[in-house]
Formats: C-alpha cells, structure tokens, sequence
C-alpha cells in the first residue's frame, strides 16, 4: 500500500459507532455519514476495515450476462490490502441463490479479504463463521439457482448504501460505513477524544458521587 493509505489496522481496532462518533467531528458531521439500513445484518467475522471492491451478481433466473469470478479476484489482488467485497443482488426479489459460500469463500479468503458485504444471501454459513472475515448479508439461502456475476468494478448501491471501488468501507455487528478518505486519518484520535468524554458520563453514573438530584441539576442535552 503507498504511505497516504488509511492506516486500516487502526481503523478495525475501532467498533464502527465509535467511528461515526467521531466522523461527526470532521467536515462530514452527522448528515454526512453514508451507512447501510437495518435490512443486512452481520452473519459472520470480526470487525472489518478496507478498500471496497464491487460486483453485481443476479440468480433468480438465467441469462447469457455472466463475467468471469477471474475479474472480481484480479479486482481484489489490485487493492493490494485488505479489500472488501461489495455485492449487490440485481434481482427485483434478491436472495435466490448465493454468491458466497464455502468454495467462493474460501479462495477469497486465500486472498486476504477483510470482509464480503451483499444485499443478497449467502450460504454455508457454519464454514463462512470460520474463514476469517466479516459477512454482511440479508441472510441465508438454499441455493445456488441461476447465480452468476454480471460486472466487476461498478458503482453499487447495496442496503441503502451507495458503494465504489475503492471506497473505504469499515462494519461489525451494528452495519457498515463508509469513510471518506479525507477523513480517515484523524478518526483514531477523535474517536478516543469522544471515548474520554463519554467515559467521563459512564464512571460518574456508576460513582457514589451519582444522585438523581445532580443528574437533573445537569439539564443534560445530549445523554
Ligand atoms: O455455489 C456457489 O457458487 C456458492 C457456494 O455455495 C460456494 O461458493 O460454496
Ligand atoms: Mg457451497
């Protein structure tokens, strides 16, 4: 990775409110920040951080469109670290038959990816809770119908959020965010700023100094 590269090992030791928490102390705010709907849920992994790589895909029935995996796994090598992959379901119902599953999973694990984001299913999920990375998905499926990729490296718009390569993408258990790449380097340091104040709110509740009398005298806006 070149040295202007966001530093995604610090990112990732990072949960993913804690990042908006500080986005919102930079130039993006709170009306800025781009982060995907409750409609996809985490299915597997840690905490991920990295550069999005995208793919749309379509399953529910045949067509003469596929592109070859070969592409979605050149497109990965090129991000040269840790790449999510971004896969949105172009089927009007998504979720018929799943890209992701043991073998696909496992050759992107052989590529180091950090994480697989879809608005479609997944499957052989108990092999996926082992591979090492985060998914992201509306859930499981049976499987596989007609599932081909039709483009590599295509702007997506997955679970409300509008995805491109080479995004920065940044997710765990609570969904997905995106990180404008200005922003990235200051966001360790904010968030720990935001961490102290809350921390400050949290020792004080749970001291002997707490009463409901002072915590009322506070007129406190925000907790
Ligand atoms: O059949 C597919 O391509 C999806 C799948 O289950 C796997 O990768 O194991
Ligand atoms: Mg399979």
């Amino acid at each position: 990775m070149s040295p202007a590269a966001p530093d995604l090992a610090a990112l990732a030791r990072w949960d993913t409110p804690a990042l908006s928490n500080a986005l919102r102390r930079t130039d993006a705010g709170a009306d800025g920040q781009e982060y995907t709907d409750g409609s996809i849920h985490r299915v597997a992994g840690p905490t991920m951080a990295g550069i999005a790589v995208t793919a749309t895909m379509r399953a529910r029935r045949p067509g003469g469109d596929a592109v070859p995996v070969a592409e979605l796994h050149r497109a990965v090598l090129a991000v040269g670290g840790p790449a999510v992959v971004v896969v949105q379901d172009l089927d009007e119902e998504p979720g018929a038959g799943a890209f992701l599953g043991e073998v696909n999973g496992t050759l992107l694990a052989a590529l180091r990816i950090s994480g697989f984001v879809t608005n479609g299913r997944v499957r052989d999920v108990p092999d996926l809770q082992g591979m090492g990375f985060a998914v992201h998905a509306a859930g499981a499926c049976v499987a596989r119908a007609h599932m081909r990729l039709t483009a590599v490296g295509v702007p997506v718009r997955v679970a409300g959020l509008d995805v491109a390569p080479g995004d920065l993408l940044h997710g765990d258990g609570h969904g997905v965010l995106k990180i404008p790449a200005a922003a990235a380097p200051a966001l360790p340091a904010l968030a720990e700023a935001v961490r102290a104040e809350e921390q400050e709110v949290v020792s004080w509740a749970r001291s002997a100094d707490f009463t409901p009398e002072r915590l009322l005298a506070l007129k406190r806006v925000r907790h």
